[in-house]
């Protein structure tokens, strides 16, 4: 291991840059590594580093625990983090790391399976995460050949064996003859069918490849923003702050470098790293959230109502909280009460630490089953969100490991449930209120087709403009996310990461007659 190689050295291709926006890319827009010409070390194998890096050992533990335990990896790496003490900018690395090679999988395969001389099921699933590991850095990131190698090579002979660790030196000197362009271009020439080759470039698997298609179909948008839309899936998300209305400020994460978001009043985005070092994060008056799950919980805040003085909101499936906290803090201006309703326990635990900086007096949290609300509390409530349990497939971004764990099955498993909630919601609702029916899912048979069913069951609803009461909830006042239904007069919201910058939330409104 020469000097320039150590994990901290700058050697390790860890300048403090390694955003996604500061990568190289090539003409085809694609990232290349930044080693151009490969160097690799003069040492022997057996010599070099035998020592696990930190930042890489703790990327690989995260990749372990995903496959091994169905962990998830965004609840994972910050143990790990502090496990291995890594100051801020090594953690940013091992978050690089392990959320790029998750993301990368599919990609990643394709191309290992062209340098293993075995099935990759074959191999032992550790080794397979270093290689993983490897090829990301090797491929992705902006790490020198040599430094990727040998420090991927001193993981494996450190946490697996030397046995391993001369399979995965091996492979990735063939997985480092090629940069990605022409890997991936290699991996598809002979590919016609267009779904395929997307899956293959932008790793994702087939069948969601073709779900997003079909929704963007679905909202009257091109099938040509499909690679925009895959690519924005493995863009890393700028964390979104907001501070909760009357109870908090953007100030400190200003003074911190977060910069004031352009969509929605009183959010900001913050490349700083851990946000958890902002006084006002940890104190719960300034959270982090999606600025499209922002947006939603003011547009239910402010439709226009007649009729109440005291109003009764309820947000039917709250947890883990994001929009039952700005939902409370907004009750709270306007001398409303919230109640937050959520059947999992722990999940119930955290919509009451997510409202803990809110007046008490001006929410409760019930665990329950939402589907029993509309019975129980018929036409109680003035305005009720209902963010349903879906397949997330608008928010893969967020959660690295997601697509490799969704099914297709789960699309038509969730339909029933979704129905019935809605229906529970509109129950709930005391005519002339409104419902908000809300997935971080743009598919057609978890968005429109529910809609569409509720309103052809059920004649005390209508369907609002939608789209022009999110757009007076947003800064820029113009968002072009709307869709006119047919046979209503009304539109539905649909927002895309790759236009509008958040998570691919839909939203209905309705007001019960
Ligand atoms: C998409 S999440 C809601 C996200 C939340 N609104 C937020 O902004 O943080 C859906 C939630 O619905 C809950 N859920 C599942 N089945 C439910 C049911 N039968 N009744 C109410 N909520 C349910 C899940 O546990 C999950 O917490």
């Amino acid at each position: 291991m020469n000097g320039q190689d150590t994990p901290h050295g700058r050697g390790d291709g860890r300048g403090g840059r390694g955003g996604q926006s500061h990568r190289r890319r090539n003409e085809a827009g694609r990232e290349r590594n930044r080693g151009g010409v490969r160097q690799y070390s003069q040492t022997a194998p057996s010599q070099r580093t035998r020592a696990a890096d930190p930042a890489r050992l703790a990327a690989f533990e995260v990749l372990r625990a995903v496959e091994r335990d169905d962990a998830y990896a965004n609840l994972v790496l910050p143990a790990r983090i502090r496990q291995h003490r890594l100051d801020r900018r090594d953690a940013g690395f091992a978050t690089e790391l392990a959320y790029g090679a998750l993301r990368g999988q599919g990609t990643y395969d394709a191309i290992l399976a062209r340098c293993v001389d075995r099935p990759l099921e074959r191999l032992d699933p550790a080794i397979l995460d270093a290689l993983r590991l490897g090829a990301h850095q090797l491929l992705a990131m902006r790490v020198p050949a040599h430094a990727a190698l040998d420090q991927t090579v001193g993981l494996a002979r450190a946490v697996i064996g030397a046995g391993p660790g001369s399979l995965v030196n091996a492979v990735l000197r063939r997985v480092s003859a090629k940069d990605l362009a022409t890997w991936t271009a290699e991996l598809t020439e002979t590919e016609t069918d267009p779904v395929k080759r997307a899956a293959l470039v932008h790793s994702h698997p087939e069948w969601i490849v073709r779900a997003l298609r079909q929704s963007l179909v679905g909202h009257g948008r091109s099938v040509d923003e499909l690679e925009a839309l895959l690519e924005a899936d493995n863009a890393a998300p700028v964390v979104n702050l907001v501070a909760l209305p009357g109870l908090g400020s953007l100030d400190e994460a200003i003074d911190a470098g977060a910069e004031p978001g352009e969509l929605v009043e009183d959010s900001a985005l913050y490349a700083g790293g851990d946000v958890g070092r902002l006084a006002s994060v940890r104190a719960g008056t300034v959270r982090v959230q999606d600025a499209g799950s922002q947006l939603i919980a003011r547009a239910v805040a402010a439709v226009p109502l007649d009729g109440s003085t005291a109003e009764r909101w309820l947000d039917l499936c709250a947890g883990p909280g994001g929009k039952a906290a700005l939902l409370g803090a907004l009750a709270a201006r306007s001398g409303a009460t919230l109640l937050a309703n959520e059947p999992a326990g722990h999940r119930a635990e955290l919509v009451r630490k997510a409202l803990a900086a809110v007046d008490p007096a001006v929410w409760e949290v019930r665990t329950g089953d939402g589907r029993e609300l509309g019975r129980l509390e018929p036409a109680g409530f003035d305005r009720v969100l209902v963010d349903v349990p879906c397949t997330g497939l608008g928010a893969l971004r967020r959660r690295p490991e997601a697509r490799w764990r969704r099914q297709p099955s789960d699309l038509a498993q969730l339909g029933p449930l979704q129905r019935e909630l809605l229906d529970s919601a509109a129950e709930a609702t005391r005519p002339g209120g409104i419902v908000a029916y809300v997935t971080c899912s743009p598919h057609p048979a978890e968005t429109t087709a529910v809609v569409a069913d509720l309103l052809r069951r059920r004649r005390d609803l209508e369907l609002l403009d939608s789209a022009a009461i999110l757009d007076a909830a947003s800064l820029p006042g113009r968002l072009q996310a709307g869709q006119a239904e047919p046979g209503t007069d009304g539109t539905t919201v649909q927002l895309w990461p790759h236009l509008h910058g958040t998570d691919a939330m839909f939203m209905a409104l309705l007001r019960r007659k």
